[in-house]
């Protein structure tokens, strides 16, 4: 089954309590941020604290992800290193603009694989466009690596870069957010939106939400506990359309008992792209633990 991806949070990877209790808020994937949460004079210490923790605590089933340094950086090489030897699931790549940005990280984690004795592929990567250049080069991006599970949206550097900053209608954004998709949809790689800052705006990140599970998003950025369950609330479906999907499924699976791909009901036509969109309502019901034994 596809892995729910819905919240992502970032935690800085200098702070030992958020470090340790990041696990019991239910995000999907923990997001430990090696790059712009930690400052110069904590890199080192940051990158101790999170491959101690990636080895030691219990962070049951959530998606193990780090934000490293970008690779030229001072950091960016250790970082992929102590990482890849701590065996975390993804390695998240910070302003990604080039197809060579992808390719050159690549290339050092396959070089700490061999030296850790890792199986060669088995660390994955997300690449993070944050500025004009990386947008422009989305579809080569997205295709760049087999190990890419998904290119992501960071809005803040993106709006810098841009010469503009962030509106509450996000039509700043409406370029690149399409842009990303476009790019991970062709690759048949996930989609991930950016971070909402204003921590206490809960009206405003469900608005936000709204609006990137309208675009087609599979997941967005968090940087707070208490912005988990209004996402996972966009993301799950409601009762009536779990019910609709139910009845898609039976109503098609009754079809090919008579040899046909095609059906009505209720006056619709049901056919394939409709019968893969109730799949994926299934999907995000049953993660959201909306269904009895008997649906699953
Ligand atoms: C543009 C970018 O690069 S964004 C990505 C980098 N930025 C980050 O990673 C920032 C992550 N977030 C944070 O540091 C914080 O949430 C802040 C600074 C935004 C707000 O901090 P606070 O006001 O202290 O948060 P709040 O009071 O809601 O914290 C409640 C609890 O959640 C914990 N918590 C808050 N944020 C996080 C987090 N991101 N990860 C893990 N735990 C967290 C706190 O430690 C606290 O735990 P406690 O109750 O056991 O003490
Ligand atoms: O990737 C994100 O959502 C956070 C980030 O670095 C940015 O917005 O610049
Ligand atoms: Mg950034």
């Amino acid at each position: 089954m596809e892995r729910l991806r819905r919240t992502m949070m970032f935690v800085p990877g200098n702070n030992p309590s958020m470090v340790k209790d990041a696990g019991i808020y239910g995000a999907d994937s923990i997001m430990f941020d090696l790059e712009d949460s930690v400052s110069m004079t904590e890199k080192d210490a940051a990158r101790m604290l999170v491959f101690q923790a990636l080895q030691t605590v219990d962070y049951g089933k959530a998606e193990l992800v780090v934000r490293i340094n970008e690779l030229h950086s001072d950091f960016g090489k250790a970082d992929i290193y102590a990482v890849v030897k701590a065996g975390v699931n993804v390695i998240r790549l910070p302003k990604t603009e080039t197809v060579e940005d992808v390719t050159e990280v690549e290339e050092v984690i396959e070089a700490a694989e061999k030296f850790f004795n890792i199986p060669i592929g088995k660390t994955k990567m997300m690449a993070a466009i944050e500025g004009a250049s990386g947008v422009l080069n989305a579809p080569d991006i997205a295709k760049a690596s087999q190990r890419l599970i998904g290119i992501a949206i960071g809005a803040e550097d993106y709006v810098t870069n841009m010469k503009t900053h962030r509106y509450p209608d996000g039509q700043e954004l409406f370029f690149a957010r399409s842009m990303i998709l476009h790019a991970a949809r062709a690759a048949g790689i996930a989609a991930f939106d950016t971070v909402y800052s204003d921590v206490e705006n809960e009206a405003g990140l469900r608005a936000e939400v709204e609006l990137i599970h309208q675009l087609g998003f599979d997941g967005k950025s968090v940087i707070n506990p208490r912005q988990i369950p209004v996402v996972n609330s966009v993301y799950q479906p409601s009762e009536k359309e779990i019910e609709n999907a139910k009845a898609v499924i039976r109503a098609i699976e009754e079809a090919k008992t008579k040899g046909s791909g095609v059906i009505a009901l209720n006056g619709k036509m049901i056919d394939k792209p409709v019968v893969e969109r109730a799949e994926r309502v299934m999907m995000l019901a049953k993660a959201s633990g909306l269904l009895d034994e008997e649906d699953m």
